[in-house]
């Protein structure tokens, strides 16, 4: 792939092991979740959020979907308990979406998608950095969250707000005080397995977790994704949609669930 990787037809999915063999790995992400195949584990512990919204920095179109960065040089905002031991810092959100709201996420639960699915980032601070926890084997954690069609979310719509103002590749603004937790469902009950980044460079240094319970968004809110772009100011527009993996062997890998 001479050109950088994408989800089009000549730079997608199917083209990354390509350029990052890893791709084929043992531990690849997203995959498909069969709840019923999964193995309950009561000694998982309920997972830990501590967001602090004054580490909100910005805001960013990287081509490839829209990120909201977060100051992450002191334990302020932080992932523990759940599936990790020790202490992991909050670097990034980010979504996935479809074309149409009947696909857009990268997990799936019994072949089901849904039209979008958050990632918040967290890396190990038993590194010194996220670039040096980032292809360690227990370097990253990823909570993921689900979007399911239905009211509008007051919460999310903070954050598409701001979207007119990156709507091109390599646009950012700054975006302050927010709080990632108003993002979050009722329930923290998660599945968790051993994966990987689900762009390249695909490492397999993610923790996931996975929330069973999905949060709203309605259709408009949908479109708003969809009204970003690809491509940068000045070449031929390319709507961001479909920015998503599917889901990858399994390899023989447990999924645990922290509930009944
Ligand atoms: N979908 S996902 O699996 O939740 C997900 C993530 F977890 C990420 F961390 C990234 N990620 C990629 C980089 C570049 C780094 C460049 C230096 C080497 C490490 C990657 N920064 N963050 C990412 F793009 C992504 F999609
Ligand atoms: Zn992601």
């Amino acid at each position: 792939m001479s050109h950088g990787w994408g989800y089009g037809p000549h730079n997608g999915p199917d083209k990354w092991a390509e350029d990052f063999p890893v791709a084929n790995g043992p531990r690849q992400s997203p995959i498909n979740i069969v709840p019923k195949e999964a193995q309950y584990d009561s000694s998982l512990k309920a997972l830990k959020l501590k967001y602090d919204p004054s580490n909100a920095k910005g805001i960013l179109n990287n081509g490839h979907s829209f990120q909201v960065d977060f100051v992450d040089d002191t334990d302020s905002s932080t992932l523990t308990g759940g599936p990790i031991s020790g202490t992991y810092r909050l670097r990034q959100f980010h979504f996935h979406w479809g074309g149409s709201d009947d696909r857009g996420s990268e997990h799936t639960v019994n072949g089901i998608m849904f039209p979008s699915e958050l990632h918040l980032v967290h890396w190990n601070t038993k590194y010194p950095s996220f670039g040096e926890a980032a292809d360690k084997p227990d370097g990253l954690a990823v909570v993921g969250v689900f979007l399911k069609i239905g009211a509008a979310n007051p919460r999310l719509q903070k954050v598409l707000d701001v979207l007119d103002a990156i709507k091109n590749k390599g646009k950012q603004t700054t975006f302050a005080n927010f709080d990632p937790k108003t993002l979050l469902p009722g329930s923290l009950d998660y599945w968790t397995y051993d994966g990987s980044l689900t762009t390249p460079p695909l490492l397999e240094s993610v923790t996931w977790i996975v929330l069973k319970e999905p949060i709203s968004v309605s259709p408009a809110q949908m479109a708003k994704f969809r009204s970003l772009l690809f491509t940068g100011d000045g070449e031929a527009p390319c709507c961001m949609m479909d920015n998503y993996r599917p889901p990858q062997p399994l390899k023989g890998r447990l999924v645990r669930a922290s509930f009944k």
